[in-house]
């Protein structure tokens, strides 16, 4: 079913819970599954990429419950999975894919992993190549490109490896799997990626080492059940802080908001922009909880590139929607990795916000943006891609005339209720 979102000049104004962060949800499910004993969840994200991770560990055997968004997984620790009789659904996520591979590939067992049609697209050599050297079992599509996956789970050996992409999800496949494997593994890391899974595994008890974008995790350590408490995603809240930032005379307050610096790309950029954001740290270590005051603002083009690319990634359709509406001309490299996600993001957000009139160039690796342009109410397609689907609900805050929206429902892969809490500050 499609959606139609018309608006005239409105001002956005109050406060905002966004849902949890996905990269720490997912995360949450598959340390409490590998420790012993009952882990808690708090503030969980009840999306559909996460609800995905949830099924797949229930399949093996992993008692998880849910009440609103608290979880709580009952686990008898790894060794103590079930061989999956099914083909473990990890639906059009990522994350749940890649990280699983990791913790599979040191199993006892088989197990077999497929997903949507998004995923069957997306590159899991990346992940295998190095799983291999650590002696894993995997096959797939075109020698273990694609999904479906199968892995016979067996013993594994600790590496030295380079990262060649900039990829929290091949970090943390092989640090899972380093978790089962016989001694030290050592992953360089070129550029800093988010470091969700070296902050959990601590959490949890395991010793890791970190130095210089340098990590060293011991194999053979037990992860101990703990309690979870999952700030609100930055990269949903990049689309409220958007929504604030174009529209005039708004005040929008996000609560609570996960600012490890990992993360927080975004608000360098819009800030660089002159955005007026507000931060007020909750925590200072860890993921670093934070309340965020945004407040409408005139902004002026920026480039970005280089090590920012990891710590803004998902934002980049957002990004570019916020760019028509600055002074100059926005520039975004670097970023070719947009081209393998949900679907190719650089070819799509230039596809759709050029219908509304947007000026906007595709290059091999990013975009160019030249603002500020009005922008025209338009047929929107979301490609099944959330990011894609709530760039074109913000736009549509500014657009003269109806925006349409072709695929609303992929949006509750990160943010379910999008649409309404965005109209909620109306
Ligand atoms: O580790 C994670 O939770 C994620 C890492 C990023 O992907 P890559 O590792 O492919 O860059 C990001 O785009 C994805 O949404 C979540
Ligand atoms: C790329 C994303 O997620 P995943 O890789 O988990 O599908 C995303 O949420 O934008």
């Amino acid at each position: 079913m499609t959606l139609t979102l018309t608006y005239s000049n409105p001002s956005l104004k109050g406060t905002i819970q966004v849902p949890g962060d996905k990269s720490i949800s997912h995360r949450a499910i598959m340390f409490g599954s590998v420790a012993k004993g009952t882990t808690t969840v708090e503030g969980f994200l009840l999306g559909d990429d996460c609800l995905s991770t949830i099924s797949c560990f229930r399949k093996l055997g992993v008692e998880i419950n849910l009440d609103g968004d608290k979880v709580t997984i009952v686990s008898g620790g790894e060794a103590q999975w079930q061989e999956p009789s099914e083909v473990l659904d990890t639906g059009n996520s990522g994350t749940t894919t890649r990280l699983m591979l990791g913790l599979l590939a040191g199993t006892g067992f088989h197990s077999v992993m497929a997903g949507d049609a998004s995923i069957a697209k997306r590159p899991m050599k990346r992940i295998i190549n190095p799983l291999r050297l650590m002696g894993a079992d995997i096959r797939g599509r075109q020698d273990g490109q694609f999904t479906p996956l199968a892995v016979q789970g067996t013993r594994l050996q600790a590496i030295d490896y380079t990262l060649p992409v900039a990829s929290a999800q091949v970090k943390s496949a092989i640090l899972l799997a380093a978790l089962k494997a016989e001694g030290t593994t050592v992953i360089k890391e070129p550029v800093p990626t988010r470091d969700h899974t070296e902050i959990m595994l601590e959490h949890f008890g395991a010793s890791i080492k970190r130095h210089d974008g340098t990590i060293e995790l011991q194999g053979g350590q037990q992860l101990a059940a703990a309690h979870v408490s999952v700030p609100g995603d930055i990269s949903s809240a990049a689309f409220m802080i958007g929504a604030a930032l174009i529209t005039k005379g708004s005040e929008v307050k996000l609560a609570n908001v996960g600012c490890n610096p990992t993360r927080t790309g975004i608000l360098d950029v819009v800030k660089a922009m002159g955005a007026d954001v507000g931060i007020d740290l909750r925590e200072e270590t860890g993921e670093m909880p934070a309340d965020l005051v945004i407040r409408s603002s005139s902004l002026t083009a920026t480039e970005i590139g280089g090590s920012l690319i990891p710590r803004l990634i998902d934002e980049i359709p957002l990004i570019a929607l916020v760019a028509t509406q600055a002074k100059g001309q926005t520039v975004i490299k670097d970023a070719e990795e947009l081209r393998v996600k949900e679907t190719d993001r650089i070819a799509a957000v230039v596809a759709e916000l050029s219908k509304m009139g947007a000026d906007i160039t595709a290059t091999e690796d990013g975009m160019i943006i030249n603002g500020p342009t009005p922008l025209r109410g338009a047929d929107m397609m979301t490609y099944g891609d959330h990011r894609l689907g709530m760039m074109a609900a913000v736009a549509a805050l500014i657009a003269d005339g109806p925006v349409t929206i072709d695929d609303p429902d992929c949006i509750s892969v990160s943010f379910p209720n999008f649409v309404e809490e965005m109209n909620s500050l109306i």
